[in-house]
């Protein structure tokens, strides 16, 4: 588990940030220390933090010492300070710290929280820096890295598009205007005709003297601008403000690809999908195999334990689809009936898969009411180097239905 060091000598203030920790990052081992030597002494005990939040004055480190320190170990620090100026504000940007938080409201406590979790994910993130100055790379790079994004670079657009072919996750792009071989609105048209819009931002550079610039990068397809020189803050707000904008795109789409239930996906989903990798899988000739399951007897359950002892019932059965399917597409495509894509295995290899799933569900025993009871499915799996995804759903669907005629709790195959 990630583990973050939070440094804080007032106990009001520590009792905010010990309940934030522990609602707004569960998953993370967060320590905390009231002065400079608690702060020793957690390095000492395991030095494995991903970032710390520190308060700039304490009683034995009045000065900022503990900054100092932490950064030293190449802790990734955010300050929390009570007084503010600008010397001070430099001097802190300066040392290399990933940002400083004025100790004005609860809001501050929550923005140096939410930092400390973006810190926790954007090594995952990888953002592109495309400029022809080596100097303003370095420097853009710098202040990337000080968040932990991973960092990859090109010095034109033409070496900005190849590196998308070679990185095709990077998530931001930030771009300047005047490079030669392809300028910036070049490259960003190029970008969104190239590339899937979603999930990729893209900032534009500009000088403040070139006005209009900023403007028409938007209109080229950028999602915002910034104008050069600018501070560090700015920098940081506009990035995380565009990658949560992805993020939540990408949530709001997750959300309507989901089953509300059991949270795998649903029917429009899945056929979206397994349209795609059928038709990609019969072209390389990789045999695949579709499956409908559907469970037995399900009106029974409902009918004698209720509906929301069925709701669970479904709910731990896509469970045991996490578990022992991972590798393949599956769905909740109706009320108790479910289907999955399984490319690279035949027939065999599929029905074994199948019923490896069957007997984990058979094996489960569900307990309500103080009653116990156990759930079966039955399935029907087809195996076709042709066809499209309907023939192949109806071809399996006749086999189920052989399946539940023969008496239920098993699967067939192909004839
Ligand atoms: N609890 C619960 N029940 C659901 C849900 N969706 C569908 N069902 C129920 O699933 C039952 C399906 O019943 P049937 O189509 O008769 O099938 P069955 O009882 O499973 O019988 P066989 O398929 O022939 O084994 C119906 O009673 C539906 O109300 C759901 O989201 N939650």
């Amino acid at each position: 588990m990630p583990r973050l060091l939070i440094v804080e000598d007032s106990s009001t203030v520590m009792r905010v940030l010990k309940h934030l920790a522990s609602t707004r990052l569960p998953n993370v081992d967060t320590v905390f220390a009231t002065s400079m030597a608690e702060a020793k002494q957690a390095f000492i005990q395991n030095p494995d933090f991903y970032a710390a939040i520190v308060d700039l004055n304490l009683p034995d480190a009045p000065d900022g010492e503990v900054v100092e320190f932490t950064l030293k170990q190449g802790v990734s620090t955010i300050v929390l300070t009570g007084n503010f100026n600008e010397q001070r504000r430099k001097s802190l940007v300066d040392s290399g710290v990933v940002d400083y938080v004025v100790k004005e409201s609860r809001h501050a406590y929550h923005y140096a929280l939410k930092l400390a979790r973006r810190l926790k994910t954007n090594h995952r993130i990888k953002v592109m820096v495309v400029d022809d100055s080596k100097m303003s790379r370095n420097h853009i790079r710098n202040l990337l890295e000080r968040h932990l994004y991973r960092v990859i670079e090109a010095q034109d657009g033409l070496e900005a598009i190849e590196q998308m072919g070679i990185h095709p996750d990077v998530r931001l792009v930030i771009t300047d205007f005047e490079m030669p071989n392809m300028d910036g609105f070049k490259l960003v048209n190029e970008i969104r005709s190239k590339f899937d819009k979603r999930g990729l931002a893209i900032i534009g550079l500009s000088s403040v003297e070139s006005g209009i610039l900023s403007a028409q990068f938007i209109k080229h397809g950028a999602n915002d601008f910034l104008n050069k020189p600018f501070y560090p803050e700015e920098f940081y707000c506009r990035i995380s403000q565009n990658l949560e904008a992805i993020e939540l795109i990408e949530e709001i789409e997750d959300a309507a690809n989901r089953d509300y239930l059991t949270g795998l996906y649903n029917r429009r989903a899945f056929f979206e999908r397994a349209e795609a990798l059928i038709s990609k899988a019969q072209k390389k000739q990789v045999p695949t195999s579709f499956c409908i399951i559907d469970l037995d007897n399900f009106k029974l359950i409902n009918d004698e334990y209720g509906h929301a002892c069925g709701d669970e019932v479904l709910k731990r059965f896509a469970r045991l689809f996490d578990k022992h399917c991972e590798k393949f597409l599956y769905a909740r495509i109706g009320g108790e009936e479910f289907a999955m894509v399984m490319v690279g295995l035949d027939n065999d290899k599929a029905l074994t898969l199948v019923n490896g799933l069957r007997q984990a569900l058979v094996a489960q025993a569900i307990e309500w009411d103080g009653k116990q009871f156990h759930v079966s499915f039955s399935g029907g799996v087809i195996t076709d180097s042709e066809g499209s995804v309907d023939h192949l759903y109806n071809r399996a669907d006749e086999m189920l239905y052989r399946a539940k005629e023969a008496g239920r709790n098993m699967v067939f195959g192909n004839d």
